[in-house]
């Protein structure tokens, strides 16, 4: 099984250094959390690595695979990229949105279109949209839209998917569900890489986290021995403890407020 491996990657824009060398890993088994405040560069990043915006150095491998190099439908075929609020304006029904993600492997002659068909279903069914497919999907709710951007990646069938704040607009059972859905994924052998705010669904899914800040990493390993009180404080500003659920034996980052922060400390 293949793992993420990028190595040294730098993206400027206008002039600003938007991320300054950053190193990450995302083994293939395995979901890999991406967390940092809000401008860390993590949207960025995702975006260069999956070479939507090619960074202007570094290098993305995916086991054997260059991934700069590659040509877009070979490297559509390995990488799939959930983008962040990614506009979905074209007038099309669900259905046809979700089977844009199988134009990478569709041939030409449109040999394998029960193929697709099937893993357009199957994708659908996965996120709970099945109900939908025949809506228009400019008419659905910001929730229901990120479902389906999600299924497109999954109709994509690549071994390596990369999120940018998947549980966005979701309520919480959504976001639960589409954190089991990637444990499944992981399960699988797919590698996952996926930016989150919430530090506790971070803690309870991810194996390892990436933590960014100013575009560089400034910690990353095994999730319980980075989500440290010291680390939160250090990159977010605020006064942290991390407990445990109750419930299932994860973290749990429990926050002070911040106007009890001077007082209390
Ligand atoms: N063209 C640009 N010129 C200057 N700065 C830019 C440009 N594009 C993006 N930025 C800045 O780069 C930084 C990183 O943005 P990015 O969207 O990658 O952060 P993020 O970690 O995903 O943030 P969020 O959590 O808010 O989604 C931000 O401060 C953003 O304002």
């Amino acid at each position: 099984m293949s793992a993420l491996e990028a190595a040294r990657i730098i993206v400027r824009a206008d002039g600003h250094l938007l991320v300054d060398g950053v190193d990450v890993v995302a083994p293939a088994g395995a979901v890999t959390g991406l967390i940092g405040p809000n401008g860390a560069g993590k949207s960025t990043l995702l975006r260069a690595l999956a070479a939507i915006e090619r960074p202007d150095a570094g290098a993305v491998r995916f086991g054997d695979d260059d991934l700069l190099a590659l040509r877009r439908r070979d490297r559509a075929r390995l990488a799939a990229l959930v983008e962040q609020d990614a506009s979905t304006d074209l007038p099309l029904t669900v259905r046809d949105t979700v089977a844009l993600g199988r134009l990478p492997h569709q041939s030409v002659f449109g040999a394998d279109d029960a193929e697709s068909a099937r893993v357009v279903a199957e994708s659908l069914d996965a996120v709970g949209m099945a109900s939908f497919a025949e809506r228009d999907v400019t008419s659905l709710s910001g929730g229901e839209r990120q479902r389906v951007l999600l299924a497109k990646a999954l109709a994509q069938r690549t071994p390596l998917l990369l999120l940018d704040e998947p549980t966005n607009h979701l309520d919480i059972a959504g976001q639960l569900g589409t954190l089991a859905l990637l444990d499944r994924l992981a399960a699988s052998g797919v590698a996952v890489l996926a930016a989150l705010h919430d530090l506790t669904l971070a803690a309870a899914h991810c194996a390892q986290l990436v933590v960014l800040a100013g575009g560089r990493v400034v910690a990353a390993g095994p999730t319980r021995e980075v989500l440290t009180p010291d680390l939160v404080e250090r990159v977010y500003g605020v006064r942290a403890a991390v407990l445990e659920n109750p419930l299932t034996g994860a973290p749990v980052v429990a926050f002070a407020p911040h106007s009890t922060d001077q007082e209390d400390a």
